[in-house]
């Protein structure tokens, strides 16, 4: 199994797609732009048992994730939450055109690579939002639980979604910021309903308490990785109901 060596730094604006070559070392079809599908080594799955590399610079499967939803859903705070276990609490600072992260996940035994791209969520950046779509293996879909119009707005999102993404691409619906239980005005319930009327996986989040935050990046990255590297033997992964089981209510960790 190949290992690739994962930049250390977090990336600039509109980072180039070929950053995140394909696991077998080869390049993007086309120049710029890294095609989704497998990224393994034609050879097959790893074998069970091999030894694991220690550190998180290494990865035998990357896949880019892009996280979408309107301005102040919390987007930015999700990623830095799950890539840092902070919360960035204060003033609101817009993100302004496409920013990325990457985090090397252990999933049963195979480094998964996430390139994360954290979007602007401003109309006004919209254009360059689309422009990446395309190449995204998975979209964490956001809005936020203290904002209706950001929870209307979901049904644009997949509209738009529909449009420029990979027909295959994989989708989870969050609902963030639970902690704020006094300012809610999007119920559970709500969410619930209009994932299930997708066929989205949907959890309830929240970047300050940090509630299913990992969850929800590590349920993708199995997805993700059982898509390109399932054996036959192996029982498939299946994305709702392991959000549904592993999935945490938001009384349980408000502060
Ligand atoms: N209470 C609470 N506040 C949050 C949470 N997540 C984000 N916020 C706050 O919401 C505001 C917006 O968060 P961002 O992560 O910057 O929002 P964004 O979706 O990246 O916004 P754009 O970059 O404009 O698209 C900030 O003031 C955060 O502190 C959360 O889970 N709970
Ligand atoms: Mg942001």
């Amino acid at each position: 199994m190949s290992r690739k060596k994962t930049p250390k730094s977090k990336g600039a604006s509109a980072p180039a797609a070929s950053a995140l070559p394909a696991a077998d070392g080869s390049r993007p079809a086309r120049p710029g732009i890294a095609r989704p599908g497998p990224q393994v080594r034609p050879n097959g799955p790893p074998q069970p048992g091999r030894p694991s590399l220690g550190g998180g610079d290494f990865y035998d499967v990357a896949f880019k994730v892009m996280l979408v939803g309107d301005s102040g859903v919390g987007k930015t705070c999700l990623l830095v939450r799950f890539k840092d276990g902070a919360f960035l609490a204060g003033t609101f600072i817009s993100t302004v055109g496409i920013d990325f992260r990457n985090k090397v996940l252990d999933v049963d035994g195979m480094k998964v690579k996430l390139q994360i791209w954290d979007t602007a969520g401003q109309e006004r950046f919209r254009s360059v939002t689309h422009a990446y779509y395309r190449d995204a293996h998975a979209l964490l879909l956001l809005y936020d639980v203290t904002n209706k119009a950001s929870f209307d707005n979901i049904q644009a999102w997949l509209t738009e979604i529909q449009e420029y993404a990979q027909h295959d691409v994989v989708l989870m619906l969050l609902g963030n910021k639970v902690d704020s239980a006094q300012e809610r005005v999007v119920k559970r319930e709500d969410g619930e309903k209009l994932a299930k009327e997708y066929g989205l996986p949907f959890m309830e989040t929240s970047a300050k308490t940090g509630l299913n935050v990992d969850l929800a990046f590590t349920a993708i990255a199995k997805e993700l990785k059982q898509r390109s590297t399932r054996a036959p033997s192996e029982p498939h992964f299946r994305l709702h109901d392991y959000v549904k089981r592993e999935g945490r209510g938001a009384s349980c960790c408000t502060p």
